[in-house]
């Protein structure tokens, strides 16, 4: 199918959203009025820009405020109409948007809007148009899709058709399955968003909100299958008013939202992508630092062996129970300080997930970083991550593996059994992003959006999980573009007693973060514990958390750089990552960094 995006749902200028829509891959675009009327190109050079880049028109939008109103006001609408028809001839676009009014002169009388629509269809003939009318959720009077179809079928006018947005059929809870008693071929558009559920006015939600198809919690797929079962073969045309896709660079944006249709047309049946391959485990963490003194201090103290090197780049491997972790000083090294920079991940057809991921429009890395290295598949995520996918079949050594030296010291151990989840804090734009590409790309599941206070911000946080826990990652992103300097990202290491590995972390000379005494009042409080237990936890910066699964306890180190670790100890079927507690962290992290300045 082909598909399309609107100007409105991009930044920069209009040359720019043309630019980012035809390289992200998209057919067509809407053309929104405000965009050309800021243009400094005649319609005849934006014609000729998108026949170069390869992108049709599909649209224009929006007319306004045109019908069941009384003559006079008519004639007036029918004049202006007459410049926009004439416009769109030197355009080349056919279709017009029409939206249905919200002025307080027009009536509540359908027969008389069919009247005055189907005389704007036969204006718009005259210029080669049609007209495609839309019912805005807020409309005055006409504001369901259904009622804007019962208005277009009286019209009967050939080039009178409806346009179908999702935003405005979903958000007022309206009944898709009714779009299929809708000739296909009267259903001259098809705008596509989504939006996260929340309770508000719906004009502002709609123009603040909106997000790209699988990024909020509407059923879009089920609804594009009614218009597809209507016979409907039109362009799937994304309509995003978003104020967060405003600010963003719109290249990205409109990568994303490719991305986020070609998920959707698969949904639907309508694009072949390769398979999932579910990752079943981490492989590796890899670190990289412009100085492995501090990091490599944090490692041995928390049980870390350094168990081989790279045989061709500065890069150790440091090993404990199933938690791999490398630390690379090379040169692509930020100097910032310590940072993740990529994440291996086991897979059963690592060309496979590739594959997946570069249909998905990832950017694919060079298979082998070395001559001498083993060919790894990777790819970016959107945060800049590199994802390598390794073969974890488990019938041997994995293959990155052979890239390394053994020290000849064997990993012995501080309690550590594996990686429990990693924590990547996201660039402020891309938080919906990041959610819809581990999910859709990586297959793995997405759980729900929780909202975290800190000292000077609003944090989101979002986990996304294999369905065994083999892989947890966590996404978080702050409320201001600054927060992502702020906010480190964190490896959580899996121990069966966190209070044991602690005090070993400790005793080896590893900070652990202080946590206020209040908080351990409040867990007084809230639950009832063992005699001493309590104390324990106060005295070595233990949180808690219990829930109707089970019980979490982790504790948290010293920031290196821009990472820190954390030791988790799950029990009982507690699927969680202690939400409930980290605002006294993050807030602990604030106090620490104010002492040391970093
Ligand atoms: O918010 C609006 O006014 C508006 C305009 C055009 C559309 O297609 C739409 O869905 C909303
Ligand atoms: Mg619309």
């Amino acid at each position: 199918m082909r598909t399309s995006i609107a100007t409105v749902s991009l930044s920069g200028s209009l040359t720019e959203k043309l630019d980012a829509a035809a390289r992200a891959g998209f057919d067509g675009v809407e053309i929104f009025e405000n965009d050309l009327l800021a243009s400094p190109l005649t319609p005849e050079e934006i014609r000729a820009r998108c026949a170069d880049l390869g992108l049709s028109i599909d649209l224009y939008q929006p007319m306004r405020d045109v019908e069941a109103v009384p003559e006079a006001e008519f004639a007036r609408n029918l004049r202006r109409a007459r410049h926009k028809f004439e416009l769109m001839r030197r355009l080349g676009a056919d279709t017009v948007l029409v939206c249905s009014s919200v002025s307080p002169h027009a009536v509540d009388d359908d027969a008389l809007a069919a009247e005055q629509l189907s005389r704007l269809a036969d204006t718009a003939r005259e210029f080669g148009v049609r007209v495609a009318y839309e019912a805005l959720a807020w409309g005055r009077h006409v504001s369901t899709y259904d009622h804007a179809w019962r208005i277009v079928e009286t019209a009967g006018h050939p080039a009178l058709g409806t346009c179908l947005d999702s935003f405005h059929i979903l958000s007022r809870g309206s009944d898709p399955r009714g779009i299929e008693d809708i000739p296909g071929e009267k259903i001259f558009f098809l705008q596509l968003a989504d939006a996260p559920l929340l309770a508000m006015d719906v004009l502002q939600w709609s123009r603040h909100y909106r997000c790209f198809p699988g990024q909020g919690g509407f059923d879009v797929a089920g609804l594009v299958r009614h218009v597809l079962a209507a016979g409907y073969d039109g362009p799937l045309s994304l309509e995003v008013f978003n104020d967060v896709f405003r600010q963003a660079e719109a290249g990205p944006t409109a990568v994303d939202a490719r991305r986020s249709l070609l998920l959707l047309q698969e949904t639907v049946g309508r694009a072949a992508l390769p398979e999932p391959v579910v990752p079943t485990g981490v492989a590796f963490a890899e670190l990289v630092t412009p100085d492995a003194e501090p990091l490599t201090a944090l490692l041995r103290a928390l049980g870390f062996t350094r168990t081989a090197r790279h045989r061709g780049k500065p890069v150790a491997l440091w090993e404990q129970g199933d938690a791999r972790i490398l630390v690379n000083t090379g040169p692509a090294v930020r100097r910032d300080g310590a940072q993740l920079a990529a994440i291996g991940l086991e897979s059963p057809d690592p060309a496979g997930a590739a594959r997946r991921a570069e249909a998905l429009l990832a950017p694919v890395l060079p298979r082998r970083r070395a001559a001498e290295d083993a060919a790894l598949e990777a790819v970016a995520a959107p945060d800049g991550t590199e994802l390598f996918f390794c073969a974890g079949d488990g019938s041997g050594p994995p293959g990155w593996r052979a890239d390394f030296e053994d020290t000849g010291r064997p990993a012995t151990g501080g309690g550590v059994r594996g990686i429990d989840h990693l924590a990547l804090t996201q660039p402020w734009h891309h938080f919906d992003e990041a959610a819809l590409f581990h999910r859709g790309v990586l297959g793995l599941d997405a759980r729900e959006s929780v909202d975290v206070a800190d000292p000077y911000g609003l944090l989101r946080s979002r986990a996304v999980t294999s369905a065994d826990g083999g892989v947890r990652i966590v996404l978080t992103v702050g409320a201001a573009p600054t927060d992502d300097t702020v906010h480190a990202q964190h490896i959580a290491l899996a121990t069966d007693d966190v209070v044991a590995a602690a005090r070993r972390f400790r005793e080896a000379g590893g900070g652990l973060l202080p946590v206020p005494a209040n908080y351990y009042d409040d867990l007084a409080a809230r639950f009832e514990f063992a005699e001493g237990e309590l104390e324990t936890y106060r005295d070595l910066g233990i949180l808690y958390d219990r829930d109707a699964d089970g019980v979490f306890r982790h504790c948290y180190t010293r920031t290196v750089g821009r990472v820190f670790f954390e030791l988790v100890q799950r029990e009982g079927g507690y699927r969680g990552y202690g939400a409930a507690n980290a605002p006294v962290r993050l807030a602990a992290q604030h106090a620490v960094r104010g002492l040391t300045g970093g």
